[in-house]
């Protein structure tokens, strides 16, 4: 038997960040969007832990127990005193790989979802999300998609309401962006600054509610974008590209290198990405609606 979970991609329509923690994370308020762009994960029972990948970006994808879906595995393995888990989980990958995307927090959600499904161990809701957290400061989200705001290291959940359809266009970089080396350059960057406590903003929780890609256009926050043009200025070329082809809005998803495009519906979006892919700026671009359900069993 085989189960196969379906997991969205998400951007951050605002990242507020705080200083550094003792423990090296930073506080956040972050405002999670689930979109449209899917990994599937698929679990099979086997004699042994074994990972599989497909997709254009499969070379890069570690197939180890490194993996963040083989990770999960084995945390809710251990967790229902398991030991180590005999299972197959393959990885259809559509999610730009280290693009910012929380493509590996994901598959991480998948894999959770799917093993407690295959294996009948009915973890509460509570207990999976404790796992997602452990795994990954992305990985709650990944679980329950749709938008939310998330404190702390950004693994503590607040769902927030959307009131429409939101189109966007993600142009893919050549080349990921590590996340620990973009929160060390926001450092770097605001070194001798007295940082801000990060505020999640009111006029973002409203563009939401009411569904106007306008609003939210105005809204769109990232303070990690310097940090990622730091380490990647071309990106300011891209972000020009979709801006002169009509985008609502532009700006760095996360930790990048994926740039995220706010269109004013899904006509607006075809035609940014057209012109993205024609500016050679990027290596594709992708359209894609928000928001998108979280973690589903197909
Ligand atoms: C950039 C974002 O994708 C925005 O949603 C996330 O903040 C990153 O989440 P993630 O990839 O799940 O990150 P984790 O695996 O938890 O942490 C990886 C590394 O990112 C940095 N990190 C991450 C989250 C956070 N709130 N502060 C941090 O400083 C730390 O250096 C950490 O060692
Ligand atoms: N299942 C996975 N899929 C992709 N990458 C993975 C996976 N598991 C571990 N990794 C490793 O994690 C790194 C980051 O990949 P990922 O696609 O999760 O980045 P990201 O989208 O930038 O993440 P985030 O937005 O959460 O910061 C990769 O370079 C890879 O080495």
């Amino acid at each position: 038997m085989s189960v196969t979970v379906r997991v969205p991609a998400k951007v951050n329509v605002q990242l507020a960040v705080g200083g550094a923690r003792p423990d090296g994370f930073h506080d956040l308020a972050n405002v999670f969007l689930a979109v449209g762009l899917y990994d599937d994960v698929t679990v099979t029972a086997s004699d042994s832990l074994r990972l599989t990948c497909s997709g254009p970006d499969a070379d890069q994808v570690p197939l180890d127990r490194t993996n963040l879906a083989a990770r999960a595995a084995i945390a809710l393995a251990a967790r229902h005193g398991l030991g180590e888990p005999g299972v197959h989980i393959h990885i259809a990958k559509d999610i730009p790989v280290a693009g910012g995307m929380a493509g590996g927090s994901a598959d991480a959600a998948g894999a959770l979802l799917a093993c407690d499904t295959l294996w009948g161990t009915e973890t509460s809701r509570e207990d999976l999300l404790a796992i997602c957290a452990e795994l990954g400061s992305d990985v709650p989200f990944s679980l329950v998609g749709g938008a939310a705001l998330g404190r702390g290291r950004g693994e503590l959940l607040t769902p927030l309401e959307v009131g429409g359809t939101f189109h966007w266009v993600f142009a893919v970089a050549d080349g990921g962006l590590s996340t620990p080396a973009v929160y060390a350059e926001f450092d770097r960057l605001t070194e001798g600054v007295a940082v801000p406590e990060p505020e999640p903003s009111p006029a973002l929780f409203e563009a939401l509610r009411t569904g106007d890609p306008s609003a939210l256009a105005a809204a769109l926050a990232n303070d990690l974008q310097p940090a990622a043009l730091s380490l990647r200025p071309s990106l300011a070329e891209t972000l020009r590209a979709g801006t002169e082809a009509g985008a609502l809005a532009a700006l760095v998803s996360g930790s990048g290198p994926t740039t995220a495009f706010l269109a004013k519906d899904a006509e607006a979006a075809t035609a940014v990405a057209e012109a993205l892919i024609a500016s050679a700026t990027c290596r594709t671009a992708r359209v894609a609606v928000s928001p998108a359900p979280g973690a589903t069993v197909l």
